[in-house]
């Protein structure tokens, strides 16, 4: 347990609450062309920034414990700086040293599975998403681990690839599938052979996330485990032919299944078999871990059959729930969050969103751990998402989430109140501009209220943001800048996250001279922790990184 916080005697204290409403998704754009936070109607937001104290923040690479400044930032590491007030080195990262090192390979969790798998003469399989976009996983990871089987004497491996498209370009899971079925043919010989056995869009199979729709993860099963679906013969065949007749987008994808020689399924998983699912990042990684390791307590969909096998993930996706029991690298040590901080100090927190974004103003915001710090304290709320294409559905449940915020912020109840909109960046993978501005256009009416509504209350509302990407929505050259187009002459999408910065604006209407309107520049997202302590009228902790404001 940490200590409670200490008062501050300078901060003049206000009557209503600190509000932190994090834009997912809405970053400053490079490029006018393809801003689509720019593009949209936001008389809110450009009001509220122009007159209030307002800074640029880093979320991305370095800034938030990722291996390089070319990474982009992503919501996990995002909500982890932001709740955490430091940087810790993140998965992406970890995995990279653990394999650089060895020490994934020395681990017994790997030796458990390539002995288990070697003595049963049964198959390694990894599950997981094929790309190098290093938000979920790496595909050096990955090759670094079958080089290493082989190497170890696994005499069979079988990949289910999960086609990305969503944190690298909206249409190019060739430029990693070709190159990755001619490495593991490079590999085979007469002792090992290795061969793609399955796949699908990832957000089609298997990488469901706060349980919004297992009948993803159903399926992913039905492809992966049970070798259930169309079958073609390689996974190159099968993805230039259900993208001509599905004209889906690779994160889209409809599942495939690859056939051996007799037309029967390659590698569904058997009794016996190892499987390792490679994403190192936990949202999406939770329920396809669960449908593997759980027992008859499982309930979410008919596994149909459960095969007896040795299952790791790469990282323990849930800290809290140990999630799953085997992994090969130690997540980050998380501690001393800022909701521990707070419960210990007596503050009553509020924390909401849609299903979508819910883990992430809880779960991740709270070092990636699921359960409250105190059920007294804390209140979580969720509004059900739809499952719906959110290009159908731009403005998402922005109104059901300020509706219920203005309660909790009128209650009086609690002093420190978080909440997340998913518009930006549920949209903004969809790369549907036009869908993205109106998603800007709705959220800014939110906005409206809320900030309505901190002013009756006599509080505090922090705007910002995890990272980019509605502010970034078409393809750029990166040496000229320009606008990439299609053949059909349209700007090309960009369905991922940005490198840009994201805004910080402190909206304070009964400011009372306690701290400077300049705030400080240079900082990363994960000054915001303080910032709040900060604001609510404590001291923040002495090892978390510097508050954006100075008091006086
Ligand atoms: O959808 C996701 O899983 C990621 C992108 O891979 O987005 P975010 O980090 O915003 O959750
Ligand atoms: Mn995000
Ligand atoms: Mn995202």
């Amino acid at each position: 347990m940490v200590d409670s916080l200490k008062k501050n005697p300078s901060f003049k204290g206000r009557k209503g609450p600190v509000v932190l409403c994090i834009m997912d998704g809405v970053g400053f754009g490079k490029y006018e062309e393809g801003d689509a936070v720019l593009g949209a109607k936001t008389p809110v937001l450009d009001d509220i920034t122009k007159n209030n104290p307002s800074v640029r923040l880093k979320a991305h690479g370095k800034a938030v414990g990722l291996p390089s400044d070319d990474d982009m930032g992503n919501s996990e590491v995002g909500h982890n700086a932001m709740g955490c007030g430091r940087v810790f080195s993140q998965g992406a990262k970890l995995v990279q040293n653990s394999i650089d090192t060895g020490a994934m390979f020395t681990g017994g969790t790997w030796k458990k599975l390539v002995a288990n798998a070697i003595s049963n003469k049964a198959a390694l399989h990894f599950i997981g998403l094929l790309s190098d976009g290093n938000v979920h996983s790496h595909i050096n990871h990955l090759k670094s681990m079958i080089e290493q089987a082989k190497k170890d004497g696994v005499s069979m491996v079988r990949v289910h690839a999960l086609l990305d498209g969503r944190d690298v370009g909206e249409t190019s899971a060739l430029d990693y599938f070709d190159p990755f079925e001619a490495f593991l043919n490079d590999l085979n010989d007469d002792s090992f052979d290795a061969a793609i056995a399955s796949g699908g869009g990832r957000m089609k199979i298997t990488m469901d996330r706060y349980n919004a729709d297992w009948s993803m993860v159903e399926l992913g099963w039905k492809t992966h485990v049970l070798g259930e679906g169309e079958l073609f013969t390689s996974a190159h065949e099968a993805i230039v032919d259900l993208r001509e007749r599905s004209g889906a987008i690779d994160q889209d994808l409809p599942p495939f299944v690859i056939a051996d020689n007799e037309g029967n399924p390659l590698g569904p998983v058997s009794d016996g078999d190892s499987v390792i699912f490679f994403n190192f990042r936990g949202d999406r990684s939770i329920e396809i871990s669960k449908a593997f390791t759980e027992g008859e307590s499982f309930h979410e969909f008919d596994r149909v059959k459960v095969p007896a096998v040795e299952y790791a993930g790469m990282m323990e996706y849930d800290g809290d729930l140990h999630i799953p029991a085997q992994y090969l690298v130690n997540p980050p040590e998380i501690s001393r969050t800022m909701s521990e901080y707070l419960v210990a100090t007596g503050i009553k927190q509020y924390s909401i969103s849609e299903t979508q974004k819910f883990g992430h103003v809880t779960y991740f915001f709270n070092g990636n751990k699921t359960g409250k710090f105190s059920e007294e304290l804390e209140t979580y709320v969720e509004i059900p998402s739809d499952n719906v294409p959110f290009e159908n559905k731009p403005a998402m449940k922005c109104k059901e989430i300020t509706d219920n915020l203005l309660e909790a912020i009128s209650s009086g109840n609690y002093p420190f109140i978080k909440l997340n909109f998913p518009n930006g960046d549920m949209v903004g993978h969809t790369g549907v501009y036009s869908a993205v501005v109106e998603s800007m256009e709705a959220m800014d009416r939110q906005i409206g209220r809320i900030r309505e509504a901190v002013e009756k209350a006599g509080g505090i509302l922090i705007l910002t943001a995890d990272h980019g990407n509605a502010d970034d929505m078409y393809e750029h050259d990166k040496k000229t800048g320009a606008v990439i187009h299609n053949a059909k002459g349209t700007p090309k999408a960009k369905t991922s996250h940005s490198l840009n910065p994201v805004p910080c604006v402190i909206y304070d209407p009964d400011y009372a001279g306690d701290y400077d309107k300049e705030l400080v520049e240079g900082l990363g997202i994960s000054s915001l922790a303080a910032t709040c302590i900060n604001l609510l009228g404590y001291v923040a902790p002495d090892d978390y990184d510097k508050s954006i404001i100075t008091l006086k």
